[in-house]
């Protein structure tokens, strides 16, 4: 059998990096940008306030209480210039550009308020509630660099900075197809031999949480010629496509009939538990990557947390490779099939256990829904015993 690092390694010398495109503010969320992004200009791009109140000069502040003559009123947005003298007081608002001449900004809870004349009952030092220009960036400053993923912050600075558009690789567009005779959409009823279908409503939350876009299109039946159509019509929108089920041994199974003639996907067995049944290769002039998985819900949804997500990560531009683990104590007695890497469902604790769930079949979704980690067992290791340290996948 394959090792599931061969199989991995075989997936990340397959997939690449998505091809930057200039990708306006509205769409660039989850991108991953792919120039150096720099500010034109000094942010903020002129001393201003930070608060509402009255702009002044400290000198004239010596004294407290005082009261000077309110000379002007400056809003956000303000574009004319204004100056403060000696003795004089302007009203100002937040983020509105300092006058000249101004030092410092008394808050109006310090003050009556006035709008004619205004009595300052506090003195504030010089500098105060003042937002200088170029604090946050100087002009020509990078603010985000190649590589980054651009998430809500990101995107703000982008927009801050006064960019439209910016070269980005999108997020890959993942099509999801679930395949199987017996599956039946959520909120219909069921007759006898048919279950919910679930993998795609997992695989397209899991694409989603990996950076990428996910579309359910469907489930298709066990007739591979209607599973190749499906894959025509939705090839051309498609950066990559994950189907779930077909793939095992049994005398339907339509991802393995269609996709095998083609050959250039191929069906291996990986020592892995779940998830031994494996599907991967590339499909049309595009040379589209096609993950298919084992139809067994906890099966395809750990496959996909093994291969699908790094490769997603390598088509983001990101840093790929097995998932990030962390060492942990068994809580509990643990057992593995000999000569495969086990992926058992593991309640990960803050004091460091982490206990295997009850149901550790490969159809218990329930039991998956229950667990926050991946206990990996290695190949050569059939029984852990409790408190060994073991080393978990976070999920
Ligand atoms: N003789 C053998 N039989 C099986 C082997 C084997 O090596 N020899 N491998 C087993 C393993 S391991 C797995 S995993 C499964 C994989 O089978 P398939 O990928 O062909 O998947 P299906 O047969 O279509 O379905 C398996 C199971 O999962 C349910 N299923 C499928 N799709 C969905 C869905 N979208 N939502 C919810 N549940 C789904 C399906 O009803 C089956 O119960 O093969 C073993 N057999
Ligand atoms: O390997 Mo299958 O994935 O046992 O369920």
């Amino acid at each position: 059998m394959k090792s599931v690092d061969a199989h991995l390694a075989d997936i990340l010398a397959t997939v690449r990096p998505l091809a930057p495109l200039e990708l306006d503010l509205e769409q660039v969320l989850g991108a991953t940008l792919a120039e150096d992004v720099s500010s034109p200009v000094p942010l903020p791009p002129f001393d201003n306030s930070a608060m509402d109140g009255y702009a002044v000069r400290a000198d004239d502040l010596s004294e407290i209480p005082v009261t000077l003559p309110v000379i002007d009123d400056v809003a956000a947005g303000s574009t004319e210039l204004r100056a403060v003298g000696p003795g004089h007081a302007v009203r100002i608002m937040t983020g509105a550009p300092l006058p000249a001449g101004a030092d410092t900004v008394v808050p109006v809870e310090w003050t009556d308020g006035g709008t004619v004349s205004v009595r300052i009952d506090r003195r504030a030092e010089t500098g105060n509630a003042i937002r200088r220009a170029g604090e946050d960036v100087e002009a020509g400053d990078v603010v985000l660099e190649a590589g980054t993923v651009i998430r809500p912050a990101q995107l703000g600075i982008i927009a801050g900075v006064g960019r439209r558009r910016v070269k980005a690789r999108p997020r890959p567009r993942v099509v999801i197809i679930s395949t199987g005779a017996e599956l039946v959409e959520p909120g219909s009823p069921l007759v006898t031999g048919q279950i919910w279908e679930s993998n795609s409503y997992t695989l397209a939350a899991a694409v989603r949480e990996a950076g990428a876009e996910g579309y359910r299109v469907g489930s298709v039946t066990d007739d591979p010629a209607v599973l190749l159509d499906r894959l025509d019509t939705h090839l051309v929108r498609a950066d990559a496509i994950i189907t779930s089920g077909g793939v095992s041994m049994g005398a339907y199974e339509p991802v393995k009939e269609a996709l095998s003639p083609l050959g250039t996907v191929r069906f291996e067995k990986v020592a892995m538990q779940p998830g031994m049944p494996q599907g991967f290769g590339v499909l049309g002039d595009d040379q589209v990557p096609i993950f298919a998985l084992p139809g067994n819900p906890v099966s395809s949804f750990v496959s996909f947390v093994l291969f699908v997500r790094p490769a997603l990560d390598r088509m983001r531009g990101l840093p790929s490779g097995m998932p990030s683990s962390v060492t942990a104590k068994a809580a509990g007695p643990l057992r593995s099939p000999s000569g495969r890497r086990s992926f058992l469902r593991g309640v990960l604790a803050p004091d460091g256990t982490v206990a295997p769930v009850h149901g550790q079949g490969s159809h218990q979704l329930a039991a998956l829904a229950t667990a926050n980690a991946l206990i990996m067992v290695p190949e050569d290791v059939t029984e852990v015993p409790t408190g060994a340290t073991v080393e978990v996948i976070k999920l």
